[in-house]
């Protein structure tokens, strides 16, 4: 049986007064990429940001419930949010390099972190490139600006960024609505790789990527989740009306 790897009970979110996560419960499984699906709005960034804790950074969240990574409550107060952040990296929107050299940017978190040696950095550096399959597009540029990379490049650099700190689990949100067809084929292929070591829970509007590449599907609605299942049996056999409207494209 797979292992549930994260696991979210009865999660509310506020901002404000505005309800944003009604009673969520999600288990998602260890080594397997899981999509979220729904509307503009419906609360998909939001519940991916709770698992690493991204919204205590916002000001007037209020949040009740439990997430549980390997069984630890991750907001009990004895948590250190970097050391929950290195274990569940995140990859955003936006390619977001830092404007320095491509290898200082996957060395910074490492260094963060205390690692200083630098037969060890340059070992990561070109593990964390590999392991984001961008390694033979940059070994003769390392020195070189990341923000001279196109698009595509820059959002696998984030990617190997993310894995230069050796996380369990990466968040994706909407990792490919800025890149174009080719790049986002390459980042597709790439998760499937990646979940071969890493949890992976990914944000999409895309409903065909959902349906190729991920694992398990989650639909929200207005802060709800709606349906959680297999995706091929999600958009094949959904048990819930309102999913079945979505996925056929009758509203959203
Ligand atoms: N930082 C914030 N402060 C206040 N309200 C927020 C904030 N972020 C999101 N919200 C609100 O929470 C609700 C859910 O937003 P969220 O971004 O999670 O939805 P989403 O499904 O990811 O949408 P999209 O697909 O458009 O990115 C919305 O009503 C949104 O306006």
């Amino acid at each position: 049986m797979v292992k549930n790897k994260i696991i979210a009970k009865d999660l509310n979110l506020y901002y404000g007064s505005n309800h944003a996560l009604k009673n969520i419960s999600m288990n998602i499984k260890e080594k397997s990429i899981t999509a979220f699906i729904g509307p503009s709005g419906c609360g998909k960034s939001t519940f991916l940001k709770t698992l690493n804790r991204m919204n205590d950074l916002i000001a007037g969240v209020k949040i009740e419930g439990l997430v549980t990574l390997d069984g630890e409550n991750i907001y009990d107060d004895k948590v250190d949010t970097t050391l929950l952040r290195k274990k569940v990296g995140m990859v955003f929107q936006q390619p977001n390099p830092f404007p320095m050299s491509i290898y200082d940017n996957i060395a910074y978190g490492p260094r963060i972190h205390g690692i200083k040696t630098k037969s060890r950095l340059d070992e990561i550096v070109e593990q964390s490139l590999r392991g984001a399959a961008l390694y033979e597009e940059v070994k003769d540029r390392l020195k070189k600006s990341a923000l001279g990379l196109s698009g595509g490049q820059q959002q696998r650099l984030c990617i190997a960024r993310a894995l230069a700190v050796e996380p369990e689990v990466l968040l994706m949100d909407e990792p490919t609505s800025a890149l174009d067809p080719i790049s986002t084929l390459k980042i597709e292929d790439l998760m499937s790789e990646l979940k071969e070591k890493y949890t992976v829970a990914i944000v999409t509007h895309n409903m065909q990527q959902a349906a190729r590449i991920s694992d398990y599907t989650a639909f929200f609605l207005v802060g709800e989740m709606v349906e959680y299942a297999p995706t091929d049996i999600l958009f094949t056999r959904p048990a819930d009306k309102r999913t079945e409207d979505y996925i056929t494209g009758r509203f959203g």
